[in-house]
């Protein structure tokens, strides 16, 4: 299989030892072993420090909005479902301004992955709380202790319906690597919570931190994430959560939940209208001699099964 580069010669500006860079690397690995089509990949950000890695990347880029990488992402996706989508965004832009977003992409277990750049704190906007940081934890940058309660990620990926739900660490590139080609792999909504140290603005959950603290799931022979049969969906959600819940002096990593049963939202429309996805948006005509056009035709393909006869009073 031909080996592809996913690295470019721009100048990766984040602050040096910041986990971005672990993430990256990550990304370029996990991609150049699957040997993904550049051309038909497409990484979807929003912003904030994390959010520059569409930048660095070398396949399509869209650098969006603070908190709307999912919504745009899933316009791509639907589109073209033929393309790998991968979402990157910071604690705030995913849990804060976009967490209803986050909740959304879940329920519709739409195939594409999200990647979490947990760090804590809003990096680009120099280091207030951001919905990942604990109460009563005083970071460099804040004049008091944090006042909100934080919440965990990989527990709400799990209400929300995420089907491939794990968290890795920025600074262990090959775990990182091997869950994110697990996830792009997966059929529907994937969700990895990457551990990433803010060297500038969080000095409490730094890289020492995480040395100390992180164990892997995998070690134990005995977990196992995966769903085998749908009769266990429960039982297995249940476990993860319970995993979930494990934080402070000991952090798992690795799988908590897969669940390969859960219909896909590309399939759930390919239900209800019957021409898609082999007519979908990206394969049709839109602009003839920069004119654009309305294809009647496709447009009557597509949409026939929603078709009602009108009355006239
Ligand atoms: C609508 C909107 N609100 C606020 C901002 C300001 N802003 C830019 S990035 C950011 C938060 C960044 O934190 P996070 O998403 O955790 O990313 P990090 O920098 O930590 O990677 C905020 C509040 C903005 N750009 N747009
Ligand atoms: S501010 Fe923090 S998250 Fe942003 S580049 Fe610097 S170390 Fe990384
Ligand atoms: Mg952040």
């Amino acid at each position: 299989m031909e080996r592809r580069n996913y690295r470019t010669n721009v100048w990766v500006d984040w602050c040096p030892g910041c986990g971005n860079f672990g993430i990256l690397t990550g990304i370029y690995r996990a991609l150049e072993e699957l040997s993904l089509d550049p051309d038909r990949t497409v990484i979807v950000s929003g912003i904030g420090c994390s959010s520059k890695i569409p930048h660095f990347v070398y396949a399509n880029g869209v650098h969006t909005l603070h908190g709307r990488a999912i919504p745009f992402a899933t316009g791509i996706k639907l589109a073209n479902p033929e393309l790998t989508v991968i979402v990157h965004g910071g604690d705030g832009d995913l849990l804060g301004i976009g967490a209803g977003h986050f909740v959304a992409l879940g329920r519709r277990n739409l195939d594409i992955v999200v990647i979490l750049h947990n760090n804590g704190v809003y990096g680009l906007t120099k280091g207030q709380a951001s919905p990942t940081l604990p109460l009563g934890v005083k970071t460099k940058s804040l004049v008091e202790p944090n006042i909100q309660n934080a919440f965990n990620p990989i527990m709400l990926a799990l209400a929300a319906g995420y089907t491939f739900v794990a968290r890795s660490y920025a600074f262990d590139t090959n775990h990182l690597k091997n869950i994110i080609k697990e996830a792009v792999l997966h059929k529907g909504a994937a969700f990895i919570d990457v551990l990433q140290p803010c060297v500038t603005f969080n000095d409490v959950y730094t890289a020492d931190f995480y040395r100390k603290s992180v164990y892997k799931l995998e070690d134990d022979k005995a977990w196992d994430p995966y769903v085998r049969k749908p009769e266990e969906a429960q039982e297995k959600m249940l476990r993860a959560m319970e995993k979930a819940l494990q934080q402070g002096e000991k952090i798992p990593i690795g799988r908590f939940y897969v669940n390969p049963f859960v219909s896909t939202f590309e399939e759930r429309i390919s239900q209800r209208l019957k021409a898609y996805p082999g007519l979908n948006p990206s394969n049709s005509v839109i602009e003839v001699q920069g004119e654009p056009v309305v294809n009647q035709k496709n447009f009557e393909k597509i949409f026939r099964d929603f078709i009602i006869e009108t009355q006239t009073l």
